[in-house]
């Protein structure tokens, strides 16, 4: 059965990247993507916003929303604290066996715990059964149309606090329209804007930050 190109990422990481080296992973994986066959990683542009915002923040505990594969759970980890650690959701089961080789190649699974599952059904998990009280940093990446409702419902869950910062990737293409609106019109958010580009191309994109002030 012909290979999938998430699994060609993978196993061209395998073979050329260095094993417990989190920066040969992520260099890899953007070699391959920009040369041989495109992916929807956040990339090395957009990635060194997600870096300066994970590097401000210094989060004790992070939630990705849109695992793939565990390109920007790599590069977030390799960032964190002792005794910090990612939870990162992905609801497909292809691309979660993916993403969970590449953060145990990359030598960050001890900072990294994978969930499988639609956001909508783990987010009000994070409490009870992920032992969460808040959340530090929460990175949005998954379905476009599903910032909002999620951003809704962290709130409900008390998930966030004062200071709490949410960066949403792909504010222009493919586009969050409706989640833009929603938290640049919200008074309990402050909003920054980073314009940068879709990764691995020349079409325009950013990324928007938002810090919850409680
Ligand atoms: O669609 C994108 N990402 C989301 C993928 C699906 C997420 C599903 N999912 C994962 C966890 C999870 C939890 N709950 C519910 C659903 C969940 C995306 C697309 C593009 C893109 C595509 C085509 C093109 F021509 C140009 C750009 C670029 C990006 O950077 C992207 O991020
Ligand atoms: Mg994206």
């Amino acid at each position: 059965m012909n290979q999938s190109k998430e699994q060609r990422i993978l196993n061209f990481v395998l073979q050329n990247a260095v094993r417990g080296d989190p920066c040969s992973v992520l260099d890899t994986i953007d070699k391959y993507c920009s040369q041989k066959e495109w992916a929807m990683n956040v990339g090395d542009e957009k990635g060194l916003i997600l870096d300066k915002t994970v590097e401000e923040v210094n989060p004790s505990v992070a939630l990705e929303l849109g695992t793939y594969c565990g390109y920007s759970a790599v590069r977030i980890a390799r960032l964190l604290k002792a005794g910090a650690y990612l939870l990162t959701v992905e609801f497909n089961p292809e691309f979660a066996a993916i993403a969970k080789q590449m953060i145990e190649f990359a030598g960050v699974q001890d900072k990294v715990k994978l969930l499988e599952g639609p956001s909508e059904e783990i987010i009000p998990q994070l409490k009870k059964k992920y032992e969460v009280d808040t959340l530090d940093f929460v990175f949005l990446d998954h379905w476009k149309d599903r910032y909002t409702p999620d951003t809704i419902l962290l709130q409900e869950c008390n998930l966030l606090r004062k200071g709490s910062v949410l960066l949403a990737d792909n504010i222009i293409f493919p586009g969050a329209p409706e989640f833009l609106n929603y938290i640049r019109n919200n008074p309990h958010f402050q909003c920054t804007n980073y314009p940068s580009h879709l990764e691995y191309m020349k079409v325009g994109d950013a990324m928007e930050k938002a810090v919850f002030l409680g």
